[in-house]
């Protein structure tokens, strides 16, 4: 089965000028259809609606959708506020705004010369986002192998972090991938992850295409799994990590962790050193985004499962505090959060001291 046409945000210069091209996640795993973006209130609709999703590609959506601006003659400041505005949680996209504005302001507002260093920016982002997959891909496993000794593991993951988030191979679903390719996993229960079901429509076929043994499962029904033993570890993506190590994840992933620790077993977060957000001092200040109540009332447009008028509490994240998390793989490092120095220290290194 051939893999998904990833990675699912391009930078394209057809004769009419440049665009950015999305493989729209709401449309998956039905149809592979790209959106073609040729200014950025579309780039900011196709964030809202998710058609690109996951907190490193929202990174790259953000450099893009500046440079996209400042290319096509755009209002830069405008479109960085309403790029880094889009979608509150993940911090990557602010981060991917700022990269790329920093870059153009340097060069000299409203040039030729902006316009192409925000571009160099975005691609510099790019790159940096495909190499910190492959490195958190070996730290890892590496990771694994000292938590779950002989291999043969059975990972629970929530969501979905695979290439589709990506420039490269993903977070936590590229590490459970380079496990199943090494002849490790045993199998990968994928949460549904109501209400977008980015785990049975992403993950899902991810994993089949990968060739994955893995099963899907209600998220109410991952409790019950934990009770049989039939979990080895926990690995999930993140949105945004605090300060003091909490993690802002899918919605879902709180009651994981709690299970985790009540079961004994491994909650383990893979996410680049972009994603970690020494500004926010604690779990308590991160802006968890709300959507609206039909997501979660509807089982697709128009189609209700609830009574008309049915209010819905819909918060697209939630946090899960730094005791309750085993460890933070990066691609510069694993941490331990509760033992924020470490943290904070990891987030320092540069690309080339990694350790
Ligand atoms: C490695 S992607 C990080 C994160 O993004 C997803 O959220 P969304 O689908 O709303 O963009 C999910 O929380 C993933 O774990």
């Amino acid at each position: 089965m051939a893999d998904l046409r990833v990675p699912a945000l391009r930078w394209a210069e057809p004769p009419d000028g440049p665009v950015l091209v999305l493989l729209d996640q709401t449309r998956l795993p039905a149809d592979e259809v790209e959106l073609v973006v040729t200014d950025v209130p579309g780039l900011v609709a196709a964030i809202r609606s998710l058609s690109v999703r996951g907190a490193p590609v929202l990174g790259l959506a953000g450099a893009y959708g500046v440079a996209l601006a400042a290319a096509r003659g755009y209002d830069v400041s405008e479109a960085a506020r309403l790029l880094a505005g889009a979608r509150p949680t993940a911090v990557n996209l602010e981060y991917g705004v700022r990269r790329a504005v920093a870059a153009y302001e340097a060069a000299g507002d409203g040039s030729a010369r902006a316009a192409a260093a925000a571009l160099a920016e975005a691609h510099a982002l790019f790159r940096e986002d495909a190499e910190a997959s492959a490195r958190m891909v070996a730290a890892g496993r590496e990771l694994l192998g000292e938590l779950l000794p002989g291999g043969r593991f059975r990972i629970l993951t929530h969501c979905n972090t695979g290439a589709l988030v990506s420039a490269g191979g993903g977070t936590a679903l590229a590490v459970v991938r380079a496990a199943h390719e090494a002849g490790e996993l045993r199998r990968l229960w994928v949460d549904e992850t109501r209400p977008l079901l980015q785990g049975a429509r992403l993950t899902a076929c991810e994993a089949a295409r990968a060739g994955m043994p893995f099963s899907l499962l209600v998220d109410g029904a991952a409790g019950s799994l934990f009770a049989a033993g039939e979990v080895d570890a926990v690995l999930i993506g993140a949105d945004r990590i605090a300060a003091d190590g909490s993690v802002a994840n899918k919605v879902g992933s709180y009651p994981l962790a709690v299970l985790a620790k009540h079961h004994g077993v491994p909650f383990v977060v893979v996410a680049p050193v972009s994603t970690v957000d020494l500004a926010t001092p604690d779990g308590a200040a991160i802006h968890v985004e709300q959507r609206p109540g039909h997501e979660v009332t509807e089982i697709r447009p128009g189609v209700s499962v609830a009574p008309v008028g049915t209010q819905a509490y819909n918060p697209a994240f939630d946090v899960t505090p730094p005791e309750l998390v085993t460890a933070i793989v990066t691609e510069l490092g694993v941490v331990s959060p509760v033992d924020h120095g470490t943290l904070a220290e990891v987030c320092s290194r540069s690309r080339s001291t990694k350790s």
